[in-house]
């Protein structure tokens, strides 16, 4: 296993590609803390996402969001898991690129739309996808990709698994990559 600082695990994807479901799999799966910034971002703000952006405006989330990350990512050493969005930060970024770097993990979570639409259910709880939901999920899909891609150093596609499969998923392609790079598992 490896012994960079930080999180043992960080996945990062779209709504509804089961970031948070997944973390708590692993977290099982691997008897390790399970962390996710949007509950941290709950926490801090005393109120539900979807509250603070009608109340407050996506930028407050967003500053918060950033806030949550970069403590996680300096104090957590379990799985974490982030919000969707928080990839499009700079210094967040910069800071999961310096992660991945250091021989950290960053799972990108792939999901189609087809498979991601029922799993969120389009709800109230995601503000960002209000008004025509499965349109704005594409969106912000298509322009968040590559990203997504760039930061991450394993991809895995969620597409029909269930969230233990996606977790044992994650960890043969670790594995995988531990053995090319010449590590025993
Ligand atoms: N692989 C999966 N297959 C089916 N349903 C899933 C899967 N992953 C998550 N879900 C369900 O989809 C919903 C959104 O999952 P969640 O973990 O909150 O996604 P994210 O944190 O990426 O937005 C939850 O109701 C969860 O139970
Ligand atoms: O994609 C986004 O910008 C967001 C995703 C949400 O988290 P999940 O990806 O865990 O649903 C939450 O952080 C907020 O509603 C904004
Ligand atoms: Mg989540």
């Amino acid at each position: 296993m490896s012994t960079t600082p930080g999180p043992r695990i960080v996945l990062v994807g779209p709504p509804g590609s089961g970031k948070s479901t997944v973390a708590l799999a692993l977290g099982e799966r691997w008897q390790l803390a399970v962390r996710d910034t949007d509950s941290d971002v709950e926490a801090t703000a005393g109120k539900a996402i979807a509250e603070i952006f009608v109340a407050d405006g996506e930028p407050v989330f967003r500053a918060l969001e950033r806030d949550a990350v970069r403590v996680a990512l300096e104090e957590h050493d379990g799985v974490l898991a982030l919000g969707g969005g928080a990839v499009l930060d700079e210094t967040t970024q910069e800071l999961l690129t310096a992660y991945g770097a250091e021989g950290g993990t960053v799972v990108f979570l792939d999901v189609t739309l087809a498979h991601a639409a029922p799993r969120v259910g389009f709800n109230q709880a995601r503000p960002l996808l209000l008004g025509n939901p499965r349109a704005q999920w594409q969106a912000l899909m298509e322009a968040r990709r590559p990203v997504y891609e760039r930061l991450a150093t394993v991809r895995v596609l969620t597409d029909g698994h269930r969230p233990a499969d996606v977790a044992e998923l994650i960890e043969q392609e670790l594995a995988v990559l531990r053995r090319g790079e010449g590590n025993p598992s």
